[in-house]
């Protein structure tokens, strides 16, 4: 079944951490949150899974148990090893038998764990226990897996295969959400919802955020406004809210990080004393 919250808020104290914010995940689908510290991705997606109840606001999701959750902490058990850590979640959802082994090794290969599985998850890399962690969420094939930056930390030859396994769920039919502070990646996903500071910015497929951004965003070495600019590898961007500047500044196509940074640039302006 399609997951969704719907106009969302929570607030912990005096921190709004989501302000009205929907995002809805159908099977078969990835919906990356993306979105820097703080912007309210861990929040919304314990929100989904239940772990947060929102001060107002719709949750729709299935059934605990049809929920595969890979948490920001460490996902999985640091004492037992690959296998045993997919054996005990395996059988808490009834999995048993050759059902739960053929399952569990085939998780192994597609997580490239085939060299560590009888070794304890402590003595794992970080991107290894990462991709751990999202097999044993995805173990028990469940209808919302909700992935919270499960690639934090994982190379990027290893990221492809966690990228596999997650496409490979959603084909199974499961409706998948992950978080991810990577803006490359989040390209790949079938919508975005780009959060700041608990308010989301833009939302829809790639080319749904890219067709909705307006303005301009140049290259340059020198810009002429620096609080409308930022570096981007050895040139900087500068972006222009209501069209090309008065100049022959090289105008750029933006790619997602461009979007994110000009569209949490101008909330940064328009919510600055004036
Ligand atoms: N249990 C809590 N108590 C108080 N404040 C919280 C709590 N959980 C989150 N917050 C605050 O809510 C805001 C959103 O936090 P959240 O963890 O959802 O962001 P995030 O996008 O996941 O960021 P990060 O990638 O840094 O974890 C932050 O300002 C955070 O400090």
């Amino acid at each position: 079944m399609s997951a969704a919250a719907r106009s969302v808020t929570v607030t912990f104290g005096a921190t709004t951490a989501l302000a009205d914010v929907s995002v809805e995940v159908k099977p078969g689908q990835v919906v990356a949150l993306v979105g820097g510290d703080g912007a309210g991705k861990t929040t919304l997606l314990r929100t989904l899974v239940g772990e947060t109840a929102p001060d107002s606001g719709i949750v729709e999701a299935p059934a605990k148990e049809q929920i595969g959750y890979l948490s920001a902490g460490p996902g999985s058990w640091a004492a037992l090893t690959v296998r045993q850590n997919l054996d005990f979640v395996g059988g808490i959802y009834g999995l048993t038998g050759n059902a739960l082994a053929e399952r569990r090794e085939d998780l192994i290969d597609r997580a490239g764990l085939r060299i560590a599985a009888d070794r304890q998850a402590s003595a794992l890399s970080g991107g290894m226990r990462r991709k751990l962690g999202a097999a044993m969420a995805m173990q028990h094939r469940p209808e919302l897996l909700v992935l919270d930056e499960p690639s934090t930390g994982v190379d990027p030859v290893s990221r492809i295969d966690l990228w596999r396994m997650i496409s490979e769920a959603a084909a199974d039919g499961a409706a998948v959400l992950m978080s991810t502070t990577y803006l490359d990646e989040a390209e790949r996903a079938s919508e975005l919802v780009v959060l700041d500071r608990g308010r989301a910015l833009t939302t829809g497929s790639y080319d749904d955020v890219r067709a909705g951004f307006t303005g301009t965003i140049t290259a340059t070495t020198t810009p002429t406004r620096p609080d409308w600019s930022w570096r981007r590898g050895r040139q900087r961007r500068e972006y222009w809210p209501d069209g090309p500047p008065d100049s022959d500044a090289e105008v750029v196509t933006p790619d997602l990080e461009d979007i994110v940074i000009a569209l949490s640039m101008t909330r940064r302006h328009q919510e600055a004393p004036v």
